[in-house]
């Protein structure tokens, strides 16, 4: 029994993050899939709560194969100890699936195999270039899950980035 960890703040969670979920199922188990930042929302760079990216991500997955626990991880001040925070969270894990290079230093220090999966058209698929469209009024639909699009489009999601983002 395989079970590997996969960490991001998936703000949002789009089509580069369901390709790699879709070649972990062929590697893997069972997969953790740790919601980083769970304590930041309503800001530029994490305009989405917890709770939000639980939505979206359980109900993009809702047809994988094998068996998934989406759980929250709140940041923690001290380095040093986020990989024990995050080791109280979740599940026991074999691999940890990560590109983020602190992410990599820290668990390899705490001697847990880490292992990096491919980009998946890296320039238009990434958190960063999905908010700017969506900041920026441009369609930003078809970089995401259908069940994505869905979610944020009952929370009102797009109105509350362009709120967020205007000057007093
Ligand atoms: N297009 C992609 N293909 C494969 N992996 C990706 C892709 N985009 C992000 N990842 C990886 O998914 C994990 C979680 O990423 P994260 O939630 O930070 O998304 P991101 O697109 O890098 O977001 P941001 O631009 O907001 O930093 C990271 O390891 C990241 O390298
Ligand atoms: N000290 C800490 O709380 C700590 C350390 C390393 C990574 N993390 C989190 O791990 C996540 C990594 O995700 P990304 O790869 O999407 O950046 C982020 O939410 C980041 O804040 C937290």
């Amino acid at each position: 029994m395989k079970r590997g960890l996969y960490v991001g703040r998936f703000q949002p969670f789009h089509n580069g993050h369901k390709a790699v979920i879709d070649g972990l199922a062929q590697e893997v188990d069972e997969l953790i899939i740790g919601i980083g930042s769970a304590d930041i929302s309503h800001d530029i760079r994490h305009p989405f709560t917890a709770g939000e990216r639980v939505l979206m991500i359980t109900r993009a997955l809702n047809g994988l194969e094998i068996p998934v626990y989406v759980i929250p991880l709140e940041d923690v001040k001290r380095n040093a100890l986020w990989v024990a925070h995050v080791k109280s969270m979740v599940p026991p894990f074999d691999t940890v699936y990560t590109s983020n290079p602190l992410v990599i230093q820290l668990f390899k220090e705490a001697g847990i195999p880490v292992l990096s999966p491919p980009m998946y058209l890296r320039e238009s698929l990434s958190g960063t270039a999905v908010r700017n469209k969506m900041y920026q009024g441009e369609a930003w639909e078809e970089y995401l899950p259908a069940e994505v699009v869905s979610v944020i489009k009952e929370i009102h999601g797009i109105e509350r980035m362009q709120q967020i983002t205007k000057s007093d």
